[in-house]
């Protein structure tokens, strides 16, 4: 399809009772490309997310999803800063859950073996420390069929060398998917540099603006 795979415009949210959090942001993200929003904490980064994935809906503005506006769970995958590993299934059945029966068993013991962790695959989330089940979190969101990623701060917990595999394994998603993008929401600068192929900025505006991003 043509067109960018995800299109925000003037995007407004305002939780009840509370200030208004985004204040009219536009961007649009083209296949193929990863995107990372950058801001301090309380700006609205996770709200962003919500409002993209369909999970809420904005005050005032649009998102588009392939042209159209977002399906919750079909159009979007999610990976948040905890694993949300489901505890009382093993590694290798909480991947079954996002993959089709045919040739289930080879894509498991292929996604354990991108992340190094090959012998895994029976233990359940709680046998494993908290490195390791972001890493199991990380190669089950990309082998959900969606075409736009939505990562929330997916990396902030792990040590150097497994954000930087994790990483790696981020842009090879994108690069080997004809249609693929990312939406990436970190407060790390290094981060964002590592990753990007574009930086939104949400902050706090000066009194009396209106817009954002
Ligand atoms: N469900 C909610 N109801 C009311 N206010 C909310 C709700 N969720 C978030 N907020 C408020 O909206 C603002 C933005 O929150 P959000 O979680 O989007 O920020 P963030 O940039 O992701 O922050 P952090 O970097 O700390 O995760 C905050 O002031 C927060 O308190």
């Amino acid at each position: 399809m043509a067109g960018p795979l995800l299109q925000v415009e003037d995007l407004r949210h305002r939780y009840a009772g509370g200030p208004e959090v985004l204040r009219g942001l536009s961007f649009a993200l083209e296949a193929g490309r990863i995107c990372v929003v950058l801001g301090p904490s309380g700006c609205g980064k996770t709200t962003l997310l919500r409002l993209v994935a369909g999970l809420m809906a904005p005050t005032a503005g649009r998102v588009l999803v392939d042209g159209r506006p977002p399906r919750p769970g079909r159009d979007t995958a999610m990976i948040f800063q905890q694993p949300r590993l489901l505890p009382w299934h093993t590694v290798a059945q909480n991947l079954a859950l996002v993959l089709p029966r045919r040739g289930r068993a080879d894509r498991i013991a292929a996604l354990l073996s991108r992340v190094g962790l090959s012998d895994t695959a029976d233990l359940y989330p709680e046998e494993l420390s908290s490195g390791m089940q972001q890493r199991i979190a990380l190669v089950r969101s990309l082998a959900v069929p969606a075409p736009l990623l939505l990562m929330d701060e997916p990396f902030a917990n792990l040590d150097d060398a497994a954000r930087a595999r994790m990483q790696h394994e981020v842009r090879r998603a994108v690069a080997t998917e004809p249609r693929r993008g990312v939406l990436f929401v970190t407060h790390s600068t290094a981060e964002a540099e590592a990753l990007a192929d574009e930086v939104i900025r949400l902050g706090t505006p000066p009194a009396g603006s209106s817009q954002q991003g």
